[in-house]
């Protein structure tokens, strides 16, 4: 499986080397800031994986949807685009596979927080919030996988009904309002965590990313079902039907 990689910065970067130490994947091409991306760029390369910044990717999606050649989308801070551009890769019979973390353990821990938000959602006793804490070189806040995990949460539990991101210092939290906290730290790879409370005990479901391989990993394995997926059933895909698949 070849593999064009659109950004260079430390997801690129470790992408890079777990298709390197496959005998199975080869990186095609490496386009970075400087690289004048059209569709022809991509030509030869059966999976793109983007990992740069929201406005990059943005820009350079018309491109990467013309190159017929399906694509694995990391980056981060564009969820109020993900509508209109599911909508465009479908109607151009393009192939885009969305996940704000492509971790498995990442994954495994979102369906955890669902399954414990559905629960307490049936006990008015329990309150829930949530936090994320990365390293102090990230862009966007709260994390995509927090915005994705809150949205979970509260499709899942009818008590709670807006995301709160930051906290002001003239009113207090309602209750159907979600704390989503952020911490910048130090070079921290990742860490969420959904904490529940309630007047007797206090739940606490956490995911510490120990490196970015977990990331890097599932991104990959991301691009080898999506590049057998486009042949059958082009489309839009997030982590979700990957694993619905495989979990059968
Ligand atoms: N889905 C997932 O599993 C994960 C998602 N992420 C997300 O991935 C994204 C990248 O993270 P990370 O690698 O840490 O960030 P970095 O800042 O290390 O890397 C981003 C790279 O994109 C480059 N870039 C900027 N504009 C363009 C462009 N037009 N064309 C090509 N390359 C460009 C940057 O170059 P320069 O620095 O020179 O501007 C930089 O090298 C973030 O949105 C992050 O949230 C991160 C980890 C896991
Ligand atoms: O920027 C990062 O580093 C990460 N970003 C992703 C996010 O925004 O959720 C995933 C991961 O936690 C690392």
């Amino acid at each position: 499986m070849r593999y064009t990689l659109v950004g260079n910065g430390r997801m690129g970067q470790q992408v890079q080397s777990v298709i390197e130490a496959s005998p199975e994947h080869e990186v095609h091409a490496v386009l970075d800031v400087d690289a004048a991306i059209t569709a022809g760029s991509f030509a030869g390369s059966d999976v793109i994986i983007d990992f740069t910044v929201r406005d990059a990717f943005l820009a350079n999606l018309p491109a990467m949807i013309d190159s017929g050649v399906p694509v694995v989308v990391g980056t981060t801070g564009w969820d109020d685009q993900v509508e209109r551009i599911s909508a465009q890769a479908r109607e151009a019979g393009a192939s885009l596979m969305y996940s704000a973390n492509f971790s498995l353990g990442v994954n495994i821990f979102l369906r955890t927080v669902r399954e414990a938000a559905k629960m307490i959602g049936s006990f008015d006793q329990f309150d829930i919030a949530f936090s994320e804490q990365h390293h102090t070189a990230k862009a966007d806040f709260p994390s995509g996988t927090a915005l994705c995990a809150a949205q979970m949460i509260l499709d899942a539990n009818p008590r709670k009904k807006t995301v709160l991101s930051a906290l002001s210092e003239d009113r207090k939290i309602r209750p159907d309002e979600l704390q989503v906290a952020s911490i910048r730290l130090g070079s921290v790879f990742g860490q969420h965590a959904a904490h529940i409370n309630s007047d007797f005990d206090d739940i606490v479901i956490s995911h510490t990313a120990r490196s970015r391989q977990g990331f890097a990993s599932g991104a990959v394995e991301a691009g080898r079902w999506l590049a057998t997926k486009h042949r059958s059933t082009p489309g839009f895909y997030t982590m979700d039907n990957f694993l619905d698949e495989v979990l059968g």
